[in-house]
């Protein structure tokens, strides 16, 4: 009876999945064969090779087709019957709006960036549709579940935002080789083949005003130069005149390694220099990719090439670039796809880490690190797949008390490899999903409407359709339909600084943020600040309510040494889907090392290596790092869970009724400075006071509402 309801639900059900890649290959086809009838596909993208090696769906004759057509076409061949509809597209695009949204039973994302995660999160709630989220890296992965009115939303818990460094260290004192691929592509790349109008650091100071060559001036070509004049010219300058002058710094280099200045001629005699290039090859050869190893030398991405071998590269790769690539010049950014710019990243980044003394790299490494890149596995996203699917199937039989958040380890902790854990309620203060207005801390003077358009409603909010209004006036607006006089007025609006604005904005202003398409609207309300530290706030205004836990990550981003430091962002967030998960999944290695910590007693060990899902009852954790507790509860009829604002207990057998009577009774107790009586019971080890039945005694004092301060 059960099987033929779960039957006719997944028979039933109109699915919509998002993203076709490394996941969704699996999914559609793990789908497919769960008897699935009804299933729509958007993706954005086309084949790549680089595909191929675990998105199985597609084959090399497949090479530049959309990925969510030829998956379709790949999963009728086996499976005629089944209704797939493809849409080679951006989920961003404004048809896939809330009602297209609203003909699905379930969404289930195969994405690998924020960007896109966050709106069809928003979609997703507008419609009152769930969803399943998912993603990976190498060993590692999740699958969360969010049903409006259930459990919290995808945005419930801030997402770690890149990390960011320091400018200095990027343009002057890098340390580790992230720095030195951070300078070679956000600045060095960004410099030469990009935008030239953006803001850039890489100008060197030796922060005494004596510095004359002014960066735009040498980043010229000269009308008489040639490719490789203006390339030695670059190398010269950046790799050894701007160490320089940032030598001539005697501060700087008190307590850290003096770097070396790096001139052409000192590496390669100019013999080398003139035989740089492989008899035009890479002119030659049109169909090829563009590449200045091939031409130099060098073939194994894996080898660590030599000074000279990087000199030789970074020489042939900014020439060809500037040969065969000219009409990309200004308009290029960092791509981990496109081989010519990985080359000139690694070398560049070589060369600057041989002038500090930080060991190189190999191009595979550094192409890793420049792309965020942590290597896919193919087995990881098969089991994702298949849990997306036993996560879909509980919601479209409105099993949701049994809905759990899997996550997939590494290394098996006691035994077992997938930790399901239950979902968490919403968050009441999540701007998202519950009403709670932000707060800005901006210099409301200084800052203008662009700013906090790119800064925070874009970044940080997400928001791609933005609508701002101040009180009634509205002052900016997006949209292809606005009158030309009125989209003038917005433009204009964009340059003023807040205080400046038609409605200004000021101190007390609550401004109302919209996004149109995402259906989602919130409040923010301005504070004004003069002061703001440019290493820890270089975005020179603070969000709050909003807060992106500083995680560890390999994604990198140049902070605020360029405006495209944003778009990066951005993107580097979602192609963040490694940050994210990175994050996610350390956040999750922390509550399992606390799951440990309390398996240590025997009860709790058996509880979770406990085979039947249904009597598994789940750790919990607490938001704060130094707040956590970890309850575990077996006793699941008489279990009682509560969430507040990163504090949760849980109430369970009779001991546990009792201290929750004490707990009741003494809650309302205030103490000197606003502390709260909080007593609990739980099995975890190393408290105090052994009970009956190895049950063991915590009090805890807390902050009611805020966090644990001490417990013995
Ligand atoms: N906004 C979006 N709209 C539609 N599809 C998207 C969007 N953002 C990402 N995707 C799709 O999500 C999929 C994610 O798959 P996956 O993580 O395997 O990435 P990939 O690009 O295929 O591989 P890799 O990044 O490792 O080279 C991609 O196919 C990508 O096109
Ligand atoms: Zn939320």
């Amino acid at each position: 009876m059960g099987s033929d309801l779960k039957t006719e639900a997944i028979k039933r059900a109109k699915v919509l999945m998002v993203g076709a890649g490394g996941i969704g290959c699996e999914l559609l086809k793990t789908l497919a064969l769960s008897g699935f009838q009804d299933v729509h596909i958007i993706d954005m993208d086309t084949i790549e090779v680089s595909n191929l090696n675990r998105q199985f769906l597609f084959r090399q004759s497949h090479v530049g087709q959309s990925k969510a057509k030829v998956a379709r076409d790949a999963v009728l061949k086996f499976m005629p019957q089944i209704n797939i509809t493809p849409y080679h597209a951006n989920v961003k695009d404004p048809g896939f709006n809330v009602d297209f949204f609203k003909q699905f039973n379930v969404v289930l994302n195969g994405l690998d960036n924020l960007d896109a995660r966050r709106h069809v999160n928003r979609l997703c709630l507008a419609a009152e549709v769930p969803l399943i989220e998912s993603g990976t890296t190498g060993f590692l992965g999740q699958v969360t579940v969010h049903i409006k009115g259930r459990t919290e939303c995808y945005e419930c818990q801030p997402k770690p935002t890149p990390k960011t460094y320091p400018v200095c260290t990027i343009t002057s004192t890098p340390s580790k080789f992230v720095h030195c691929i951070v300078w070679a592509k956000d600045l060095l790349f960004a410099k030469l083949f990009g935008d030239k109008k953006q803001e850039n650091d890489l100008f060197v100071s030796a922060g005494d005003g004596s510095d004359s060559v002014k960066p735009t001036d040498i980043f010229e070509r000269g009308s008489d130069e040639d490719h490789e004049q203006y390339g030695r010219k670059i190398y010269d300058h950046v790799f050894g005149y701007n160490i320089e002058v940032a030598l001539a710094n005697e501060e700087t280099w008190k307590s850290r390694r003096r770097p070396n200045p790096i001139f052409l001629k000192d590496v390669l005699p100019e013999r080398l220099i003139l035989q740089n290039g492989n008899l035009e090859k890479n002119f030659l050869t049109e169909e090829l990719p563009l590449s200045a190893m091939s031409s130099v030398g060098p073939s194994n991405p894996q080898d660590v090439w030599s000074l000279a071998e990087n000199s030789r590269i970074f020489l042939e790769a900014l020439r060809l670039f500037f040969g065969r690539r000219e009409k990309e010049i200004g308009n290029l950014t960092f791509d981990k796809d496109d081989q010519l710019a990985v080359e000139f990243v690694t070398s560049a980044a070589n060369i600057r880490a041989s002038s500090f003394g930080i060991p190189l790299h190999s191009l595979f490494d550094a192409k890793g690190i420049a792309g965020n890149i942590v290597h896919a596995v193919a087995t990881t996203n098969a089991i994702i797949a298949g849990l997306i699917v036993i996560e879909a199937i509980k919601v479209l039989q409105a099993d949701f008390q049994n809905c759990r958040m899997t996550y997939c380890l590494e290394h098996p902790a006691r035994k077992m490899l997938l930790m399901p854990v239950e979902p968490f309620e919403a968050n009441k203060s999540c701007y998202v999903c519950s009403e709670t207005p932000l707060l800005l801390e901006v210099n409301t003077r200084a800052s203008t409407l662009r700013d906090f358009v790119d800064k925070i409603v874009k970044t940080k909010l997400g928001m791609s359709l933005p609508l701002i209004m101040q009180g009634t006036t509205l002052i900016f607006e997006v949209g292809d339909d606005l009158e030309e006089d009125v989209a003038a007025n917005y433009a204009l609006n964009l340059d003023k600084v807040l205080v400046e604005l038609p409605a200004p904005v000021t101190s007390g202003t609550m401004l109302t943020v919209e996004d149109l398409q995402q259906e989602l609207s919130c409040h923010i309300n301005i504070k004004h600040r003069e002061e703001f530290d440019e290493d820890k706030e270089p975005d020179k205004m603070v969000l709050l309510g909003w807060t992106a836990p500083e995680k560890e990550s390999q994604v990198v981003s140049n902070g605020n040494s360029t405006s495209a430091a944003v778009p990066a962002a951005a993107e580097a967030t979602m192609k963040f889907e490694e940050a994210e998960v990175n994050a996610e999944i350390s956040g999750m290695k922390r509550k399992l090392s606390e799951i440990l910590e309390a398996t240590e007693n025997q009860e709790a060990s058996q509880i979770l290596s406990r085979p039947d899902a249904n009597n598994f009852k789940n750790p919990q954790e607490l938001e704060d790092d130094d707040d956590d507790v970890v309850v575990l509860d077996n006793y699941p009829e008489t279990s009682k869970k509560q969430r507040q604002n990163g504090t949760l207990y849980m109430m369970i057998n009779p001991w546990i009724l009792l201290a929750s009577i004490i707990h009741r009774r003494y809650e309302s107790v205030k103490l000197a400075g606003g502390w709260k009586f909080h007593l609990l019971i739980c099995i975890h080890g190393g408290c105090i006071g052994k009970l009956a039945g190895g049950w063991k005694f915590h009090l805890l004092i807390c902050i009611h509402g805020g966090c644990i301060v001490s417990y013995t």
